[in-house]
């Protein structure tokens, strides 16, 4: 079993990098539709349907805002019948509220990945109900196409994972800023400062990525006894200092999730 036919309801940001992967990796483009109310032209050339189209795909990806389902919901439910799979992208909406709103689904996914996937670089998180083992390899396949395959068994740590890696991009992309905007405040360049701070990172992760040590012990090789590289970490471990702040910055991204599956009292 494979997703040959795949309509995108909510082609934004995220189902947008998506298909840039799933093309990337050798998709055709035929292999996507879209539903949009008034988007005749979208990237790619995919098809653009501005009515709920009559016709049958193996899995329906949801890429709208969270506080949109409801919208979509009730237009939406008759294309997903036995022979489809809903796949939804949506923060802080869980699968009973997936289940609740497509009750005749083949199966239902919850599908987190990040914008990497673009680049076939996401750590794609996935939790299901319903799928038997061939479709549920198929969803595997699906995320291998744009990075890696996560699937949790439990959803009790899905809003912790999408807080560590569907919004970690977020998070580095700020630490990339504020290294450039630290190395300005004393003086460097503000160009000068982001061309460094992002060729530092991306090639310090990409060799953390390939390295037979673990990150904590890069830190160490880069730390001269009694250099320079040490004075600085005992600032970020002062305390526990970036440890506690990062710990901080996951916990209120992963209890927005619980927030928001809370319902639309909650989606601010
Ligand atoms: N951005 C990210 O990095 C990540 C996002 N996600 C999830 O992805 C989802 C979308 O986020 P993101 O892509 O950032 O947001 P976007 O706003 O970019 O995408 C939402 C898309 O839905 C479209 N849309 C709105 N109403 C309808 C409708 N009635 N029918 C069809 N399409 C509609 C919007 O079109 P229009 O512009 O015309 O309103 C827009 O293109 C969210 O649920 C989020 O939790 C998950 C992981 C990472
Ligand atoms: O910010 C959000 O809610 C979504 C979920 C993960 C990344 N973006």
């Amino acid at each position: 079993m494979a997703f040959r036919r795949i309509l995108i309801v909510g082609f934004g940001t995220m189902t947008g990098a998506m298909v840039d992967g799933w093309l990337a990796a050798g998709s055709d483009a035929s292999r996507f539709e879209v539903c949009h109310p008034s988007k005749t032209e979208v990237a790619h050339g995919l098809t653009v349907h501005n009515a709920w189209p009559a016709d049958t795909y193996d899995a329906v990806l949801l890429g709208v805002k969270p506080q949109m389902l409801d919208d979509v919901a009730a237009g939406l439910e008759p294309l997903i019948g036995p022979g489809t799979v809903l796949l939804s992208v949506l923060g802080g909406v869980t699968i009973d509220t997936c289940k609740t709103r497509f009750a005749r689904a083949a199966g239902w996914v919850r599908f987190m990945p990040n914008l990497a996937c673009s680049i076939g670089k996401s750590p794609n998180a996935l939790f299901e109900a319903g799928l038997d083992a061939e479709t549920r390899h198929a969803v595997t396949q699906l995320a291998e196409e744009i990075g890696t395959a996560e699937w949790l068994e439990s959803e009790d740590q899905f809003d912790l994972v999408t807080a560590l890696a569907g919004s970690g991009p977020g998070f580095v992309y700020r630490f990339i800023d504020a290294l450039a905007a630290g190395a300005t405040n004393l003086g460097l360049p503000e160009q000068q400062a982001q061309r460094l701070a992002l060729a530092m990172v991306e090639g310090a992760s990409a060799l953390a990525a390939r390295s037979e040590h673990s990150p904590a012990q890069l830190a160490k090789r880069v730390a001269s006894p009694g250099g320079m590289t040490q004075k600085g970490l005992d600032v970020l471990d002062d305390g526990g200092a970036l440890v506690n702040l990062l710990t901080d910055c996951l916990r209120a991204a992963r209890d927005r999730g619980a927030e928001m599956a809370k319902g639309p009292a909650a989606k601010g």
